[in-house]
Formats: C-alpha cells, structure tokens, sequence
C-alpha cells in the first residue's frame, strides 16, 4: 500500500544541508500494524511526514496505491491525504470548539454540507470510540486518553485508508496508553486500516504492532516481524531498545556464569511451543539436569513468546539439544 523508494530528506541549517532521512526503501502492505522505532533525533517523525508528504522528501518517491503523492498537484495531493488520516502526541484539538465539532470539522473541510449526514458521522464516531456521552464538552475538560480518542474519531472521520499515529501514546499514562493502544487495535481490525505509528516505546511496538523498522541517524538498521525483533535483535540500537524494555542486563546473558557448570545455552520459544513441556520431558529422557539461569515469557502482540537461558548437565546435552530444535525450539550455544 505504502511504498517509499530510496526516499531522503535534508534540511537546510545556516546554509547547509543536514541530513535527516538517508535512501529508505521500505513498503508496508494494507492491513499492516506498522511500527517504527528510534530514539529523539533519528529520524521518525520526518519519516511519517514524509509520507503524507506534510514534509517534501529532498529524493525518492512515495507512492500510496501506485500513485507518486511526490508527483501530484496540489489539489489531488489535498484529495490523496484525505484517504491518510493523523493523530498526534499532543493532539492537536481545537479549543474553543466541542467535541462533536472538532469531529465534524474534518467533514465541513472535506466539502460535505448535509447537517443531518454529518451528525450521524460524528454520532458514529463518537460511539465507536467511546465517548458517545461526551460530545458537548470542550477538550478541556477531558483526560488526556479521551482527548486522544477525538483526535482518532476526527482522524477516521473521512475513511480513510491509512491512519499516522506520531508519539500518539508518549504523552499518556500507561493505563491510558493500554486503553488506547487497544483501540487502535480494534480499529485495524474492524476497519481494515492501515496504521503506521512512530514511537520510543517498545511496548507499544509489542502490544500491536506487526512488524517494525528500527531507525538510527536517518537510516533503518533493522526491519522484520516484531517477533523476530524482539527475540533475536541484531543491530546493537535495537538490542538496547529490547533489553531496555524488557529490564533485562544484557551482559547477564553470556558472562556472568562462569561459575556455573556445564554447557549454557539460550532457548527460544515461539507460538504453541512456549507452553508445551518438551523441555522437562526431553531432560528426564536424556538425564540432563538444567538450572535456569535467566527467562521471560511474554505475549508479543498475540503471539506467546519465551526465552530461558540455561546451564545444562549430563552426558547427553547434545542429544537433548538436537531434540528441542526438532520442535521448533531455537537452541543457541552461549558457553559450548
Ligand atoms: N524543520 C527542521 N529543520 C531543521 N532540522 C530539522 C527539522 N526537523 C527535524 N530536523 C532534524 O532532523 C533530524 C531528525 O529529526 P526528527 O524530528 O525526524 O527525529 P525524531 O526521531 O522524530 O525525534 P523526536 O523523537 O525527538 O521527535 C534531527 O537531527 C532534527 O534536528
């Protein structure tokens, strides 16, 4: 759905150019949660302005549904950005005009004038992200997470195709941030849209997201199905983000055991196998004795994960091991 193709963006400081994006390639399919992760400075919201061109990319298309946005004219740019939706981390609400106006505001823009049509809208909206029984208070006298919510019912007001979440939950709580989140979540699911969200916050990636791009310095330094990020991060900027979130030292994992015996490994677990037993009954089969050494189970997005890293014993360990990565289990050897 979304294509970016060798796409920069400089910025122009005291007569230089700066660079901010550097050659992205990347295409992000209908349907998708799509996440992008960096930390301040690296790039992201560029990149998500970029792609409703509210930024021009110094090089490189973008291009929705085959169409080169970087190509149109200003009028079909203006029909093109009402199929992409945004919301934002301060949200971006008028003040002085009530919920139900702010909603319907992006309605009048778009040219529809039928009062009646536009309240049902606003009605459905409203109900859809429920506040149904707060249309005629004024931003002001919501909670930040209701307040986000009408910025999601304005942003969905038009259908369009695909929603630009920026840093949409850094400025809620974590509660907050879970309720919202999930709503998003519904929304992909209810209304096929397309979500493409920016964030510091790994767990926001993992809650929902499909599949991330970790960006560092305007370059995307890892790609893939969050999953696969999260349990086997390469790129030294996305294992900091992973061990971070997950609160986990990561020189733990290697170096800290030399007093324990035997052969250390590291176990990942995927789907189904995280809660099958294949582990104690392949160890009382092999006589292997294990010690657990360090673990976490957690569910990334819908999927069940674990990882359990583990001192073994026994004259069979390699027996044991071959067994495990049979069942789907990837076995990595941190001490042979
Ligand atoms: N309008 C601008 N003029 C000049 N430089 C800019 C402009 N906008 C961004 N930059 C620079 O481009 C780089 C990337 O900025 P960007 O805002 O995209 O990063 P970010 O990852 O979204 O950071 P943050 O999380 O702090 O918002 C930074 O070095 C920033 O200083």
């Amino acid at each position: 759905m979304i294509l970016l193709e060798n796409l920069s963006k400089s910025y122009r400081v005291d007569g230089r150019d700066i660079p901010a994006l550097k050659r992205i390639d990347l295409s992000i399919a209908a349907g998708e949660i799509f996440g992008v992760i960096g930390h301040s400075g690296a790039g992201k919201s560029t990149l998500i302005r970029l792609i409703n061109l509210l930024e021009r990319p110094s090089g490189g298309r973008v291009l929705l549904d085959g169409v080169n946005l970087t190509e149109l004219s200003s009028d079909a740019l203006r029909k093109s950005r009402q199929k992409i939706g945004m919301i934002f981390q301060h949200f971006n609400l008028l003040m002085s005009k009530t919920v139900a106006q702010n909603v319907a505001f992006p309605l009048q823009v778009a040219g529809e004038l039928d009062k009646t049509a536009i309240n049902q809208r606003v009605a459905e909206l409203l109900e859809l992200v429920g506040l149904a029984d707060h249309a005629n208070k004024y931003p002001a006298q919501l909670s930040g997470g209701q307040k986000q919510r009408v910025g999601i019912a304005r942003a969905l007001a038009n259908n369009p195709k695909l929603l630009l979440c920026d840093e949409a939950t850094s400025a809620l709580d974590p509660q907050t941030t879970a309720s919202v989140l999930q709503l998003l979540l519904e929304i992909n699911q209810k209304l096929k849209l397309t979500i493409v969200l920016i964030t510091h916050e790994m767990n926001v990636i993992r809650s929902i997201c499909d599949r991330v791009a970790v960006i560092d310095g305007g370059e995307i330094v890892e790609l893939g199905p969050v999953t696969n990020v999260f349990l086997h991060p390469k790129h030294p900027t996305t294992r900091r983000f992973v061990y971070e979130s997950e609160h986990v030292d990561e020189t733990t994992e290697a170096d800290d055991f030399a007093h324990v015996p035997g052969k250390i490994v590291r176990l990942t677990f995927k789907g189904e196998s995280t809660y099958q037993s294949h582990l104690s009954a392949l160890a009382r089969q092999y006589a292997v004795d294990f010690s657990i050494l360090a673990g976490r189970i957690e569910r990334i997005k819908t999927t069940p994960c674990g990882q359990l890293t583990l001192g073994l014993v026994g004259s069979q360990v390699d027996e044991l091991l071959s067994r495990l990565a049979d069942e789907g289990i990837v076995v990595e050897e941190l001490r042979q």
